[in-house]
């Protein structure tokens, strides 16, 4: 595509460019992916302006420090891109799109099951979608207790929704102080306060315009695509806001604001063990299925890779070279994730000798449940029966001044495009979007709209792990079966045994 094509796409650029162009403004700078042919080596990305087509080839340092001046010179050239976006009649708001987490330990089953009832969270063939709200209330219940357990340690309920409220609130004075008079609303994919909730009071506010930033850092299917298709379906249905102005910020892990806070925090944590050069500074992210970044073309692996390389060589240029490593955690249900896995690489790095570990929580700017629970009591215990000495853990961003700062300014960035972008021509892993865009967005990631296959396609013989996932999900299908027929019939053994009352 031409770059001249795609006119409006706001200033940011990677050092480490995904695609093989990111498009910038017209008159913008194409920069090249930092693999290609043409750039010799990790640390260089090519640089072609697009209207004379001429390439330059530069390092990614000097690329950072030329931007300011460069983004001045395009600008000069680009009047057809706003500059003052706004008048006086405007009234902005960020919608912020979080995962939400159970406030109780009675939230926990409802929460699941609103979670397994997603289909960007479990994706059944076109087939059995009808079994999706029944199979989610059937894994919801099974995984219930193992669940409470967990909420029940961290103290009774998820801290996620307290905290994106301090950071709505601190990105609201934060706005403020950049002189941009915006409202922030919190909108939560499968907690409260639920996305249709804050849509409501940004109707009733009389928001004219309005950008959407979800808080996870990288873009997976399963997180920001999920919250996305919801707010897409919802804008779909609605006079009001199919007229509003809008954009979407889908990622968000390469600024530079965000890699400087997320160093800040490991290089202070470094500082708390008596030899720092001797940690290993251990990411660990969420983990997704597999088949969605092989089948489905979720950027997520690629994404978090990127952002580590970004962090280590901003640890780099503060002489920071400790040995890294990424691994994935908090896998769910019988398929393949992202590897390799946190569990089983902390087991490794104990048998190869290491002895200090940081670690990283890389995927979520919030202490949650998987912070507080799996890395600082379950990961910790595996580490140091493994042979770890040393455990430290630097925390969530939360309301880090740097971050929030830098979120500010990601949203005011991209106020010159609410309302200015067009729908067609998107390009994978582009830096804005504009709702009724997410399906564009995700078939860029996966052009071909294939379905995610069975995570087992090949029956073998014996006891082995097809038979098993097939046994498995023989046994699932019956017992959705017989659930529903329980339900719409109300006999069975469930209202037999009082699981179910029974209604006369
Ligand atoms: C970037 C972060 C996340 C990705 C990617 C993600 C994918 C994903 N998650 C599940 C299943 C569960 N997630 C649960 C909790 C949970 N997940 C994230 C983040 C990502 N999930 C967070 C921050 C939380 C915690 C919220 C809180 O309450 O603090 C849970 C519930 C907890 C539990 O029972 O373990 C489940 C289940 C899947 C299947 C998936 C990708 C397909
Ligand atoms: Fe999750």
């Amino acid at each position: 595509m031409a770059a001249e094509s795609i006119a409006m796409l706001p200033w940011t650029i990677s050092s480490s460019i995904p695609s093989d162009h990111r498009l910038l403004p017209r008159g913008g700078l194409c920069v090249s992916h930092s693999h290609s042919s043409a750039a010799p080596s990790r640390n260089c990305v090519v640089a072609r302006y697009s209207s004379t087509q001429s390439s330059l080839l530069f390092s990614k340092d000097s690329l950072r420090k030329c931007l300011r001046p460069l983004k001045a010179l395009v600008a000069s050239e680009t009047p057809d891109v706003p500059t003052t976006p706004f008048t006086g009649d405007d009234k902005v708001g960020v919608l912020l799109l979080n995962l939400g987490g159970p406030e109780t330990l009675d939230d926990v089953q409802p929460f699941l099951f609103n979670l397994f009832a997603d289909p960007d969270i479990i994706r059944l063939p076109r087939l059995f979608r009808f079994l999706q709200k029944p199979l989610a209330q059937f894994i919801s219940v099974l995984r219930a207790p193992k669940s409470k357990e967990g909420y029940a340690s961290i103290g009774g309920g998820s801290p996620l929704r307290r905290i994106t409220d301090a950071q709505a609130e601190e990105l609201r004075k934060a706005l403020w102080a950049k002189d941009v008079p915006a409202k922030v609303y919190v909108g939560m994919r499968y907690w409260h306060p639920f996305t249709e909730e804050a849509i409501e009071q940004i109707k009733r506010d009389g928001i004219t315009k309005l950008v959407v930033l979800p808080l996870y850092p990288q873009f997976s299917i399963s997180t920001s695509g999920s919250s996305l298709r919801l707010l897409e379906s919802i804008f779909r249905e609605d006079e009001y806001l199919v007229n509003m102005q809008h954009t979407v910020i889908p990622s968000w892990y390469q600024r530079e604001g965000y890699i400087t806070a997320m160093a800040n925090l490991i290089e202070k944590e470094l500082q708390s063990f008596d030899s720092p050069e001797k940690v290993m500074i251990f990411f660990s992210a969420h983990g997704v299925p597999l088949a969605y970044v092989e089948e489905a073309g979720d950027p997520y692996k690629a994404e978090m890779e990127e952002c580590i390389d970004l962090i280590m060589e901003e640890l780099e240029k503060r002489k920071i070279t400790n040995a890294y490593t990424l691994a994935y955690q908090s896998r769910v249900g019988p398929v393949e994730w992202l590897k390799p896995y946190t569990d089983e690489t902390i087991i490794e790095l104990g048998q190869k000798g290491v002895k200090r570990l940081l670690a990283v929580p890389i995927s979520f700017v919030s202490e949650h449940i998987e912070t507080l629970e799996e890395i600082d009591v379950e990961y910790k215990e595996l580490a140091m029966k493994s042979g770890i000495e040393i455990w430290g853990r630097v925390p969530a961003l939360g309301c880090e001044a740097t971050f929030i700062s830098d979120l500010a300014d990601a949203v005011i960035e991209s106020l010159p495009y609410v309302g200015a972008m067009a729908v067609s021509n998107l390009e994978a892993r582009q830096p804005l979007v504009p709702l009724g865009s997410v399906e564009e967005l995700l078939a860029a990631y996966d052009s071909q709209r294939r379905e995610l296959p069975a995570p087992v396609t090949v029956w073998e013989w014996g006891w082995t792990k097809s038979a098993e996932t097939w046994n498995g999900r023989a046994a699932m299908l019956a017992v959705v079966v017989l659930l529903v027929l329980e339900v719409t019939t109300g006999e069975g053994f469930l209202h037999q045994w009082g699981i179910l009352p029974i209604h006369r």
